[in-house]
């Protein structure tokens, strides 16, 4: 909400895209959006991947099965020992200088058709926020996305004067970091809105 460029930017990009669906509705009217359609808006796929990046403070933890060495990119081994617990910590990945340009700026657009790269060799998931074993991941992305995408199409939404917040680092180790406090934020219903159903 503080980044009136990133609420703009996707307000445009729904419009847009209801735009097109206007002809296409069910039997009460409503608009219809498949999984599809609500994953191919880059903006809001963006936003949120920017989002989880600069909010995500997640430690992963696996247990060594068994006797392993373990070998870095630049060579260097370490002996892990069965029953060892060894712990990985993404937000070190998602705050890289070398995989991100200005790593501490929230950049809503930063992952619209980008590719990132470590050492000349392109990063493939560079947002970990959810580990790789979460089966809730594309539940709960779809259902951020679809709760953005019907807020700024349904409402104008600003914070109140003098409002702010931070991410509150004593969270550091507990998934996604929360905002420090509460912010007053007023919203209002938009005349032109239209009503929207996930199918
Ligand atoms: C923003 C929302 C969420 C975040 C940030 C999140 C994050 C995570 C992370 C970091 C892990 C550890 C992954 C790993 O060690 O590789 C995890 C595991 C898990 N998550 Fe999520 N998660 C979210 C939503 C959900 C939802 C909605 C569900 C269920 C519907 C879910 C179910 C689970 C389960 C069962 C595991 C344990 C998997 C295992 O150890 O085999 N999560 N999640």
């Amino acid at each position: 909400m503080e980044n009136k460029e990133a609420l703009e930017a996707l307000r445009e990009e729904v419009m847009e895209s209801i735009k097109y669906k206007m002809n296409d509705r069910d039997d009460e009217g409503r608009i219809e959006f498949s999984l599809e359609e609500v994953d191919s808006l880059k903006v809001l796929d963006s936003i949120i991947k920017e989002t989880l990046r600069i909010s995500g403070g997640v430690f992963m933890v696996r247990g060594i099965a068994e006797d392993t060495w373990f070998e870095m990119n630049d060579g260097q081994k370490y002996f892990l020992r069965k029953g060892d617990k060894v712990a990985m910590y993404p937000p070190a990945i998602h705050r890289d200088p070398e995989i991100f340009e200005n790593p501490d700026e929230y950049k809503f657009d930063r992952f619209v058709d980008r590719k990132f790269y470590k050492n000349g060799k392109e990063v493939k998931t560079p947002i970990l926020s959810f580990g790789s074993l979460c089966p809730g991941k594309k539940y709960a992305i779809t259902q951020a996305k679809w709760f953005l995408l019907s807020l700024v199409h349904t409402f104008d939404i600003e914070l109140c004067e003098g409002e702010k917040t931070e991410l509150d680092v004593h969270y550091y180790g507990h998934e996604i970091l929360p905002p420090t406090n509460e912010v007053q934020m007023r919203y209002r219903l938009r005349k032109e809105h239209e009503n929207l159903i996930f199918v």
